[in-house]
């Protein structure tokens, strides 16, 4: 053994407090603690004698016990098989409330204006067809023979046919030409179901009367138009509260034409869901802004109300999904208004494959942990087989309010809930950057780009396009303007801020009184700064077409993005995909995910300091030529190359892998093992296989989690030679040093390759609080980028080099059976049974893989040669056995060690006499 704390008494009367007498085991009365789930003490005692008994009956004499922690045995063990691996020495052990202010309606600021760039009524112009399309229901085609909703089931249980009266549905006829096309989902369905709360359009009634439908605003509708090539269906709001019924079949008959199925939410729904909870409540938790102060003096509006309405919208979304979910289909749930879709589909069909997305920062847990629904919400979200990020913290975040709100074990792949895992990932979104450098092609393009030419001629322009939101920073950004005039007087005249200012959320109080705010700034600094000929800034409140907004972003000299806080910002990005010729430079704030991508072709800036800003402004308009263009250069790589579509592919792809490998990850409890039939199988079979999680004997060894192999009389090897450096090794002592001396009772292991700290002799409270903290301080190290996994154990944590796991081990030794040349007869009898954390259940895994008569494994890349072992192993000859796991990928389970040790006794009986050809191989690791 190479740790020893607290040392294993082998043949010890047992000091476990629950103890009982099972049976006499061949003349020895054997106490056996009912609770245990390990086989320590008298439980190995007992196990010993019985694994003495197997080996008797094979004529093998047991060795003297030694406290392995692992073992494996096999009567062909004679020869030396030659396998390179470097050797092992085991070291001796070491131990507003302002509501007058409605968007439009306030105070202009003296010269911002508010004069359209473009009327959003107006026919599309050319090339944006998808933007915005006038356009009254089609007077062919879909006549609805009944509510819209009660269409929409047609579709399911008609596997999936539009409604009464059939539409063309553009899904029948894609083709999907790309090479790089997304993941198709396998099955009848195979589509891509995109559920967000905003359809790519918001419908709108027109002068007229009719509906019409522009495109929606903001960065998840743009970074979703960018993914191409699959069959998407999408599932949302369409932008505006529609009361009456023919109308929305009006809608939905348009809308299903573009593969979108409405979610009708009613304005009162809308109010407290959308408003309420999701932008009153988790947009500004979630961009660090806390929790809104007033709600709790409101009845009507309280947190309460709010979740319920978060609830009913998020069931309406959940129906739609239901109606058109075919099999094969995979779902993927977008962002923060989401978050209870996961476990509502998961409940109404838990073979669903679920995605979801979050398109905001999640933030830290302690910023999160204050949300009332914090344990609801992220139980409902890691129902998702996929959770996706824009960035490695936010992913880093969501795994620690797991692990603190619900007591969950995180693991190298995510989150370890129930026996499944739950993938948690970053997947950073990017921009379709060829659209918009197309659209700089286009004729009307170019002639706004020279008509914008003229009317800034003399002056440099700043740009700043955002959604008039508290996270985008207007305040702070126009301060910092502000300072910048200040301390540089010479350049009022030659500069221009230009910002674009997108209304959004106007229902939400504190959005109509951040409009006034800055207003009121604009004005004071225009006051301020303006001249007889010139206004320093150009605010507008306005959304513009697409291809204004590409004329700007290509004239303008520097884009100035200071959000306090930003999921990603993909401003800044298409910033970057106009600039090809002026190559202006991007200001970014460091809180935006796109600085983790953009840093370095990027100034940087901590939006909060407007002295930093100011300066920074200043650095921009002067930056030479040479300058400006390494620095576009690089950006522009990677605007280029990590687009929407990339984004969108692998992310799907990740989803299609993991609901692949799910039956590998998914939760199960096995069926009692039957252990007469495993007797009765063993006493037939030829050539046993036995993997144990105990051991003693001339076997072979496991330590260090398959780290380390002994074969049977030999040294011990590193089955991971080539493991790099363990460089973290010294930090994560000392964090475990510090927290052994603030637990009485928990101490701390220095193994060969890993380091452990246990508390299982601390007080129970004391030790999980502090097991909490520990966690916490090492998950800031970023152990998996130095090769190391945090493993939690029920009273330990260990942290260990990635890849080592027991599996791994057991494959060593299969195939140095491999190599026995006396071993002729193939394995027909596999019993793998143990007590392992799930990391290291690929254990059980490895014989299913060749669980068929005849089959062959072949060499793992280790060994030199290429020889291969036999298996003839009938699949109810498998028995991989879990002891005392409620959770586990084995197909069997044991309660605890006492029924082990049953387990022996019966194969011990049943063994027939010994015989050279039908010795058992154990193996233990
Ligand atoms: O739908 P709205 O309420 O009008 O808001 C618009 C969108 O705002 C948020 O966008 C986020 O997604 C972007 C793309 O991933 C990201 O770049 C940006 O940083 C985020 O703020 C929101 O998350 C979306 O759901 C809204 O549709
Ligand atoms: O008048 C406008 C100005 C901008 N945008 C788009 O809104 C998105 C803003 O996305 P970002 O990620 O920067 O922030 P979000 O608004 O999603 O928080 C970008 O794709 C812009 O092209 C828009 O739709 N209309």
């Amino acid at each position: 053994m190479l740790h020893s704390a607290p040392p294993l008494e082998v043949g010890a009367s047992s000091t476990g407090h629950h103890r009982c007498l099972l049976r006499d085991v061949g003349g020895h009365g054997a106490l056996l603690p009912a609770d245990s789930s390990r086989l320590y003490g008298d439980d190995a005692a007992t196990t010993k004698f019985l694994l003495e008994r197997i080996l008797r009956g094979s004529g093998i004499p047991p060795l003297p016990y030694s406290s392995s922690s692992a073992a494996a045995v096999h009567a062909e063990q004679r020869e030396d098989p030659e396998v390179s691996a470097s050797r092992f020495v085991p070291k001796s052990q070491i131990h507003g409330d302002d509501t007058s202010e409605a968007s439009g309606a306030g105070t202009a600021p003296a010269t911002a204006l508010h004069r359209p760039v473009e009327s959003t009524a107006s026919s599309p112009a050319e090339g944006e067809s998808a933007e915005r399309e006038d356009s009254a229901a089609p007077a062919s085609g879909f006549v609805p023979s009944g509510k819209a909703p009660a269409a929409e089931k047609s579709e399911s249980s008609g596997g999936g046919s539009p409604p009464a009266t059939k539409l063309h549905d553009p899904l029948e006829s894609a083709e999907d030409i790309s090479t790089s096309r997304l993941p198709t989902p396998q099955g009848p369905g195979g589509r891509i179901v995109i559920v967000a709360n905003r359809l790519p359009v918001t419908a709108r009634r027109n002068d007229v009367g009719q509906w019409v439908y522009d495109r929606s605003s903001g960065g998840l509708v743009s970074a979703l138009g960018g993914i191409k090539n699959a069959k998407i269906v999408y599932v949302g709001w369409p932008g505006v509260s529609v009361p009456d019924k023919d109308d929305q079949l009006i809608i939905t008959n348009y809308l299903w034409q573009k593969s979108y199925r409405p979610v009708f939410l009613d304005e009162d729904l809308m109010d407290q869901y959308y408003s309420g909870y999701c932008n009153n409540i988790l947009w500004p938790l979630f961009h660090y802004m806390g929790m809104p102060q007033d709600c709790r003096f409101k009845k009507s509006n309280d947190f309460e109300s709010q979740l319920k309405a978060y609830e009913k919208a998020n069931e309406m979304f959940a129906e739609v999904v239901r109606q058109i979910h075919k099999e094969g289909d995979t779902i993927w749930c977008q962002d923060y208004h989401l978050m209870l879709l996961p476990m509502i589909l998961r409940k109404s069909n838990i073979n669903m494959k679920v995605g979801w997305f979050l398109h905001t920062p999640f933030p830290s847990y302690e910023i999160f942990r204050v949300l009332p629904d914090r344990v609801k919400l992220l139980e409902s979200v890691i129902q998702a087989d996929l959770v996706g990020f824009h960035t490695y913290d936010y992913a880093r975040h969501f795994v620690n309010a797991c692990t603190n709100l619900l007591g969950l074990d995180s693991c190298p792949q995510g989150i370890e809930c129930g026996g499944r895992i739950v993938r948690v990932d970053a997947f950073p979104i990017g921009i379709d950057a060829r659209r918009f450098g197309d659209a700089l092609e286009l004729h009307q393009v170019k002639e706004k780009i020279t008509e914008f030419q003229n009317l800034f001629a003399g002056r440099k322009v700043m740009l700043g396009v955002d959604r008039l939101d508290m996270i985008k920073g207007f305040i702070q950004k126009l301060l910092a303007f502000e300072k910048f005039l200040e301390q540089n007087e010479d350049w009022k005249a030659k500069v221009v801020l230009l910002q674009i200012a997108v209304p959004t959320r106007s229902d939400v109080p504190e959005y109509r009184k951040l409009a006034s705010q800055v207003h009121e700034l604009v004005a004071r600094v225009n006051g301020r700064f303006g001249t007889l000929k010139t206004t320093p800034i150009l605010h507008l409140d306005q959304t513009l077409d697409f291809h204004t907004l590409c004329a700007l972003y290509a004239v303008t000299d520097v884009a100035l993005i200071t959000s306090l806080r930003d999921g990603m910002n993909l401003v800044s990005y298409e910033y970057v995909a106009c600039q090809e010729s002026k190559k202006g430079v991007l200001i970014l704030n460091e809180f935006a995910g796109a600085a983790q991508s953009l840093r370095s072709g990027a100034i940087i800036v901590n939006p909060w300091d407007i002295t930093e800003v100011a300066g920074k402004i200043k650095i921009a308009l002067n930056m030479s030529a040479v300058d400006r263009e390494k620095w576009h250069k690089h950006n522009y790589e990677i605007v280029t190359t990590h687009t929407a579509q990339d984004w969108a592919q692998n992310f799907l792809r990740e989803l299609n892998d993991t609901a692949i490998k799910s039956p590998l990850r998914t939760s199960q409890t096995g069926t009692a093992l039957p252990i007469e039939e495993a007797a009765a199988c063993y006493a037939q079979s030829k050539n046993r296989l036995l993997i144990l999680n105990f051991g003693g004997y001339n076997m072979w060894l496991v330590a260090e989690n398959g780290m380390f192999l002994r074969r049977p009389g030999k040294d011990w090897i590193n089955l991971m030679p080539e493991h790099p450096e363990i460089s973290w090794s010294n930090s994560v002592k000392n964090v475990f040093e510090y927290f052994r001396k603030r637990t009485p009772g928990s101490y701390s292991e220095e193994r060969e390759t890993s380091v452990c700290w246990n508390y299982k002799h601390a007080d129970v409270e004391t030790g999980r609080n502090q097991a909490k903290d520990l966690l916490q301080q090492l998950r800031s190290y970023s152990l998996s980028n130095q090769g190391a996994d945090i493993v939690r154990g029920s009273q330990s944590i260990e942290v260990r080099p990635t890849g080592a796991t027991k599996g791994k081990a057991v494959e060593a030794i299969i195939n140095d059976l491999g190599h026995s040349k006396t071993m002729i007869t193939p394995i027909d009898y596999v019993l793998c049974i143990g007590h392992f954390l799930a990391k290291d259940e690929d254990v059980y895994t490895l014989s299913s893989f060749d669980a068929q008569p005849g089959s062959t494994r072949k060499e793992k890349g280790w060994q030199a040669d290429n020889t291969s072992i036999k298996f003839d192993l009938k699949p109810e000859n498998y028995f991989p056995c879990t002891v005392g796991r409620e959770h586990s990928i084995a197909r069997y389970k044991l309660e605890g060690t006492n029924n082990v040790v049953c387990l022996l006794q019966d194969l011990a009986v049943a063994a027939p006499p010994a015989n050279i050809s039908n010795q058992p191989t154990i193996a233990c690791p």
